[in-house]
């Protein structure tokens, strides 16, 4: 039986090996952490994460093959295949700071194996990490020698949120690099095997080291790079009349541009986007491809324009200001079916409100009071450390309420921002909600789920990311500087 732990029980870590348990009745799978509260979430019927249809798979194979443990080190010892999959978050300050990928947990998770291991080992990369990342690791690995092999790989994870389980049922490809000696070759067969049990051969890519820790760091910022493009001409939609879904459309039939990952939005968020995006910016700096770092710098410089843009769009329609008035706020994860909210746009635009002293009425059907109150009083980048590194008990912020229900998130309020897609938003009784508001009402909409025309229809006057201005906007400067 092959033995596997995973140190790091997060939202790829807990999902990932879960399916691997699943799909891999021969595979022992123990996920351990350092947060006990984690891992009793993850043995409770309650998981610490919101993914649908996790729990269907949690359950089946949980005190079978899948098992959840604080004991690191134990399991570590213990395993044949130890996969990091801890946080690579941004770093906060010294060399790098902003930009540059946080490798304390990673590297710590390193020595710790290095320390407790008494048999060889293949190690897998799984967070996202830095190219080069991989040689750091073999010198901390083997700096005690034991005489303990220690093969080392990356296997990048491609899952979203929202989607995981049906992402790492069938995903696109796996990747999987290692060193081109025969006992990285051989690693690199021990893995494949195992992904084998249920991906098609043909789509297990196997390259070496690098590539497969560039080939990460690439993919997201060829993805957010699409997302900036497509909300800068979400810009210029709004300035000619022209409509960003039909612009999306009319060049994603084109085979070689493709319709995915072309909706206009008030920007991308999610806990990897911008920070990869950083840290390939660093990464060019550090090898002296100043241009190439102001290329990619540019995509995250586009998100933050249009998220900024969106905030003044909100006061500049108000007669500018939404000094206490009330904002609905409706959605606050960064995208639908998640309950993750790290970089989530919601947060800069309702800090961008709240700057401008608007009351804030907050609504997400799956995000906590507590959870919002700490996003919107902890300093960027620091969300993605592990939670016990993080603020305990938030102070609850005075021009902010969060409420349970979106129809009473909208009562008196003055506008509402759609901040993230659920489905339930878009089957609002928009009548019922204009009914209840000030008057004139506003919508603005950050992910274009409302019907424009049946909203205008009601008595709404509605700003839609990238739409044809209603006439009222027109006039109304798009970002004040
Ligand atoms: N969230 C996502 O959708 C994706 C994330 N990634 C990458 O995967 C990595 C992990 O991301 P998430 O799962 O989202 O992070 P996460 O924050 O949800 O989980 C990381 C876990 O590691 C634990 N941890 C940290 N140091 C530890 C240590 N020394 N020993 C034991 N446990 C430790 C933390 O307590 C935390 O529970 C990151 O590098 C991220 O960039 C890659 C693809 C998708
Ligand atoms: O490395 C990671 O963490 C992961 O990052 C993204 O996954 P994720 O952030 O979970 O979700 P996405 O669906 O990519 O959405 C990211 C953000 O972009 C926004 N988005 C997405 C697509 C689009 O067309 N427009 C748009 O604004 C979403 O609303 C969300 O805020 C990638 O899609 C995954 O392949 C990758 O593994």
């Amino acid at each position: 039986m092959v033995k596997i732990c995973c140190i790091g029980a997060g939202y790829v870590g807990g999902p990932t090996m879960a399916v691997i348990a699943f799909k891999c009745s021969k595979v022992v799978v123990t996920v351990v952490d350092i947060s006990s509260q984690r891992i009793n979430a993850w043995n409770s019927d309650h998981l610490p994460i919101y993914e649908p249809g996790l729990d269907d798979v949690v359950k089946q194979c949980r005190g079978k093959n899948l098992f959840f443990s604080t004991e690191v080190e134990k399991h570590v010892s213990e395993a044949d295949i130890v996969f990091v999959s801890v946080n690579t978050p941004t770093k906060t300050h010294g060399l790098g700071a902003g930009k540059a990928a946080d490798l304390t947990y990673w590297e710590s998770a390193a020595r710790m194996i290095a320390d407790v291991s008494k048999s060889d080992k293949i190690v897998v990369e799984k967070s996202t990490v830095p190219v080069k990342t991989a040689e750091a690791i073999e010198r901390i690995l083997t700096h005690n020698n034991k005489g303990i092999n220690f093969t080392i790989l990356s296997n990048p994870e491609f899952l979203a949120e929202g989607t995981a389980i049906e992402d790492l049922f069938y995903p696109d490809r796996v990747l999987i690099g290692g060193r081109e000696t025969p006992q990285g070759q051989k690693a690199i067969q021990t893995l494949k095997e195992v992904y084998a049990n249920w991906v098609p051969v043909e789509k297990i890519l196997c390259t070496n080291l690098w590539s497969a820790e560039l080939s990460k760091l690439a993919a997201n910022a060829f993805l957010a790079q699409r997302i900036s493009s497509v909300n800068a001409m979400s810009a210029l939609c709004e300035a000619t009349g022209a409509d960003v879904a039909q612009v999306s459309h009319s060049i994603g039939t084109d085979s070689r541009i493709g319709p995915k990952f072309l909706n206009a939005s008030v920007g991308f968020g999610g806990s990897c986007f911008q920070k990869d995006i950083l840290n390939l910016v660093y990464i060019c700096e550090c090898n002296g491809l100043t241009e190439v770092a102001n290329y990619w710098k540019q995509v995250v410089k586009v998100n933050d324009y249009q998220k900024t843009r969106f905030v003044n769009r909100v006061v500049s329609s108000m007669f500018n200001t939404i000094s206490s008035k009330k904002i609905a706020v409706l959605g606050f994860a960064f995208k639908k079916d998640t309950g993750d909210t790290r970089e989530t746009p919601a947060i800069d635009v309702c800090k961008g409100l709240l700057g401008d002293k608007a009351k804030l009425s907050i609504y997400d059907p799956q995000v906590t009071e507590d959870q919002i109150t700490k996003d919107l009083s902890m300093r960027k980048f620091d969300k993605d450390h592990p939670a016990h590194l993080q603020p305990a008990s938030p102070t609850s912020i005075k021009q902010v309420s969060v409420v349970w229900d979106a129809y009473e998130a909208v009562k008196d309020a003055h506008g509402v921002c759609i901040m993230t897609e659920w489905d339930e938003f878009k089957k609002l009784d928009y009548q019922k909600v204009f009914d209840s508001m000030q008057k004139p009402a506003f919508i603005f909409d950050g992910r274009n789920v409302v019907d424009v025309k049946k909203a205008r229809e009601i008595g709404f006057i509605v700003y839609s990311i990238g739409k044809p201005l209603d006439p009222w906007l027109k006039d109304m400067p798009a970002v004040v500087a």
